[in-house]
């Protein structure tokens, strides 16, 4: 028996299966999807298993033997094999990327491997039930090392025994320093007694934790709240006041408890929507929905009756949002419906909790999985129904290989299970809603909030006018007006801080000019402990200008785009405001997203201050105010989807106000109020918008109009950096047909990073069937001679900006 195996080496001679020898012990064991040791060259190295052949042309001299198979069953199954050699071709990856990144971290790191006994253990074989004494769990090295696997695997098919991987974490189990104070209060106060009367701190810190007996706090915390010292702690700990300890921090994924919600009764839209989508569930059809329904209108209980469908048929669901905001609030909307049956995979569960996951999802002990872009690979064998929601996310898209895009791995699974892929979104990408137009999906549209309440009133204010009319605070006179309102009435309000693009940068307020590094086509970042102004690709710096270099105003200053900036402008001109601030620095600690969220939904502050990540999903039915400190940042990214992101992003944060009973304002304060993303945001229709846009997209010949490929050639030294792209840039024109658009070799667009000089080249084409062989050519090319010349070269097939 000969097995085919890829190995994990990531070099161009290696990318194909090998053959091994598998040794007559293993052969009953062996199966496609396991992993193996193998013998490469003078090491073992970790291997795939993806099929088996009777005859090799190696010579039998040269054969080599599997040395240890570490799984018995096997953890890719036959549909993500078959996916992997799409993947590879579709991205031109190597197999073994596309085989690694279906898996969790875990399965790829240091682990250890269990057998449990599930029945009695009278009810096994007799030579397993040795193995387990006492116990219930042991290692499954005493299998191995007893001849059992065989056995072993056979009992595991009837069920009796599992094996169960814990994962060696890296590191120690997180935990945080507290002090606990004890518990008895009659010798807390003895201890009170004793002490003289000098020891003035130790005597006040024992009278304030008196009232706290049995607490937990951290030192930070005790020093806030009652002005206790590392010092005076640590003398009353010494006199037996309360002890130090260390709390584990990690535990369940959930923070707490979900309430049980009813299946809402459906508005005519909605039934439309989920009707057509069952449709095809009964027909067993592979079918892509675009659900394109306004901010509010209900796309989520649409998904959320589709899964129950699904689920009522033995089948499982895959839901996908994207990282940034929606998991907490997102994924108590399944659990609330589902419970016990959801699985949730993010970025913000540890290794060893992403790893228990992705085994209850293998084992199928959950029906739906509610995850960022990677839980597209859920491990499910009868997947049922595919969501992405706000499917125009760019974080769909790996920037790293394999550069693979969710939406298109969805819809390669849809039509292995034939079944429906629902891509959701207020704001569909330029693409999806082109395929929906041409017919390749199936549109279904939501035109009226859920509630049929209206959207929101948008107002857009010229930040330039508001200077020249004497205002030099950061809040134009409406929103100011706006907020002292929304106070007043004890409503609710997010203000909103657009920093993609950039954090703080230098700005003239008189034409608008923004500093730019005089090497690299992006924005200098301001930094405030040298005064100077850096680019964060390049290391260039210079000192903040006194005058605008366009125009010569003197108005040009750091702009403070800064969150805390802006909370303590709100504290200086409305004192009474609670502010909620959530960005990277407020959320970096583990279910500190869901606490402030959780804060702000019960009422325990009146703005809810924050970045992208509060642009989406939030569901309040208090807030009555959206306020946009400045929208056009993101219109300055070297990106031909600025206009498209920037539209989007304006109409999902505006659609958070007034979703319920009270009507919603928005107020959207731009330097470039005459830019067709701002104007059109201000409708909140998406047609308009998406017309606009693809003429725009036709005239410069970009998707959805054309396809596109980019090839990037880095290296240190700037003139091989352009030969090398000149070279890769000829070798497309010779080989491909001259309807191609060949757009370079130029310097990327951030022309040098960390020393190593860009290049690329942009590929515009309509149909080119020899692409993607001569795009392997070139890769192949490049693997086996340029890369020993120091260059590094990446081809991406759906590059998300450029
Ligand atoms: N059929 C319905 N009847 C009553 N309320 C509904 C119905 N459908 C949805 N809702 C409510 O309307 C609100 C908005 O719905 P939901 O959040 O699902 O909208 P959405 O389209 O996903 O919005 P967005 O894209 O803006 O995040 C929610 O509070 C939801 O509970
Ligand atoms: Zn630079
Ligand atoms: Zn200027």
């Amino acid at each position: 028996m000969i097995a085919q195996v890829i190995v994990d080496v990531s070099a161009y001679p290696v990318d194909r299966p090998f053959d091994y020898l598998v040794p007559q012990n293993m052969e009953q064991l062996i199966e496609a999807g396991c992993r193996v040791k193998v013998p490469f060259g003078h090491r073992d190295v970790l291997g795939f298993v993806v099929g088996f052949v009777d005859e090799t042309d190696v010579p039998q001299n040269k054969l080599k033997q599997v040395s240890k198979l570490l799984d018995i069953e096997p953890v890719i199954t036959e549909e993500m094999l078959a996916m992997s050699k799409w993947m590879t071709h579709k991205t031109l990856c190597y197999e073994i990327d596309a085989l690694q990144v279906m898996l969790p971290s875990a399965l790829r790191a240091k682990y250890e491997k269990n057998v449990q006994l599930l029945v009695e253990l009278n009810q096994i074989d007799p030579q397993l039930a040795a193995q387990f004494g006492q116990k219930t769990v042991v290692p499954y090295k005493k299998f191995e090392n007893a001849q059992l696997l065989e056995v072993l695997k056979s009992s595991i098919k009837k069920q009796q025994l599992q094996t169960v991987t814990v994962v060696k974490q890296q590191g120690k189990m997180k935990s945080v320093r507290k002090f606990e104070v004890q518990d008895d209060a009659q010798q807390l106060q003895t201890i009170n007694e004793q002490l003289s009367n000098r020891a003035k701190k130790q005597k006040q810190a024992i009278e304030w934790l008196s009232n706290h007996i049995g607490e937990r706090f951290t030192p930070q915390e005790l020093l806030k709240q009652a002005g206790i010292s590392a010092s005076v702690l640590k003398a009353i700990a010494e006199l037996g006041v309360g002890r130090f300890i260390d709390e584990e921090t990690y535990r369940d994924p959930f923070s707490h408890e979900v309430g049980h919600t009813k299946a809402l009764q459906l508005t005519e839209e909605q039934s439309t929507a989920l009707s057509d989508i069952t449709t095809t569930m009964n027909q067993q059809k592979a079918t892509t929905f675009l659900l394109h329904g306004v901010t509010g209108s209900g796309k989520t209980e649409v998904y959320l009756q589709a899964i129950q469908k699904t689920i009522n048929e033995g089948k499982e669901a895959i839901v996908l949002v994207p990282e940034i905001s929606l998991t907490p609030m997102m994924t108590e909307r399944f659990r609330g419906r589902f419970g016990e049956l959801v699985a949730v995979m993010h970025s913000g569960l540890s290794q060893g909790e992403k790893y228990d996951e992705w085994r209850k999802i293998q084992r199928g002990e959950v029906k739906v999985v509610v995850g960022a872009r990677s839980a597209i690979f859920a491990p499910f064998t009868n997947v049922g129904l595919i969501i992405l929601d706000e499917e125009h996310e760019s974080t769909y898209k790996q920037e790293d290989t394999p550069r693979y895009h969710a939406r298109d791995v969805a819809i390669w699974r849809s039509e292995f299970y034939n079944c429906p892929v629902i891509l959701g979104s207020a704001t569909p990408a330029l693409e999806s809603f082109a395929r929906a137009q041409k017919g390749v999906y199936h549109l279904l549209s939501l035109k009226q909030r859920a509630k049929s309440q209206a959207l929101p009133v948008v107002e857009i204010v010229d930040m330039r006018d508001e200077l020249h009319k004497g205002n030099r605070s950061m809040f134009s006179i409406s929103l100011a007006e706006a907020i002292r309102q929304r106070l007043e009435r004890k409503e609710q309000m997010v203000l909103f801080l657009n920093r993609r693009g950039y954090s703080s940068f230098v700005l003239c307020r008189d034409c608008g000019t923004v500093v730019q590094c005089q090497n690299c086509d992006i924005s200098l970042t301001y930094h405030r402990s040298s005064e100077k102004l850096r680019c964060h690709y390049c290391g260039y710096e210079e000192h903040v200008p006194t005058e605008c270099p366009e125009c010569q105003s003197e108005h040009i200053r750091f702009f403070g785009t800064g969150t805390q900036k802006i909370e303590s402008e709100i504290y200086k001109v409305f004192p009474e405001a609670r502010v909620i601030r959530m960005d990277v620095d407020t959320t970096r600690q583990k279910g500190a997203h869901e606490r402030l969220l959780e804060d702000f939904g019960a009422g325990k502050a009146d703005i809810l201050l924050g970045t992208q990540m509060i642009a989406k999903g939030l569901d309040f039915p208090n807030i009555t105010l959206v306020g946009v400190m400045s929208a056009d940042t993101s219109l300055n990214l070297p990106d031909f989807r600025a206009a498209e992101k920037t539209y989007q992003l304006l109409t999902q944060v505006s659609g958070r106000a007034g979703r319920h009973e009270l009507p919603g304002e928005v107020i959207i304060q731009t330097y470039t109020p005459e830019h067709y993303a701002i104007e059109l945001a201000q409708a909140q229709i998406f047609e308009p918008f998406y017309d606009q846009e693809m003429t725009l997209r036709r005239r410069f010949a970009y998707p959805p109009y054309f396809y596109v490929v980019l090839i990037q050639i880095s290296h240190e030294d700037v003139m091989k950096a352009a030969e090398y792209a000149g070279l890769a840039s000829d070798f497309v024109r010779q080989n491909l047909s001259n309807q191609v658009q060949l757009i370079g070799p130029t310097a990327a667009s951030i022309s040098r990073i960390q020393n190593r000089y860009r290049y690329q080249c942009l590929i515009k084409y309509k149909r080119e069937p020899q692409l993607n062989d001569v795009l392997k050519k070139l890769i192949k090319l490049y693997r086996t001679d340029w890369i020993k010349k120091g260059v590094l070269m990446t081809v991406d097939l759906d590059p998300s900006s450029f």
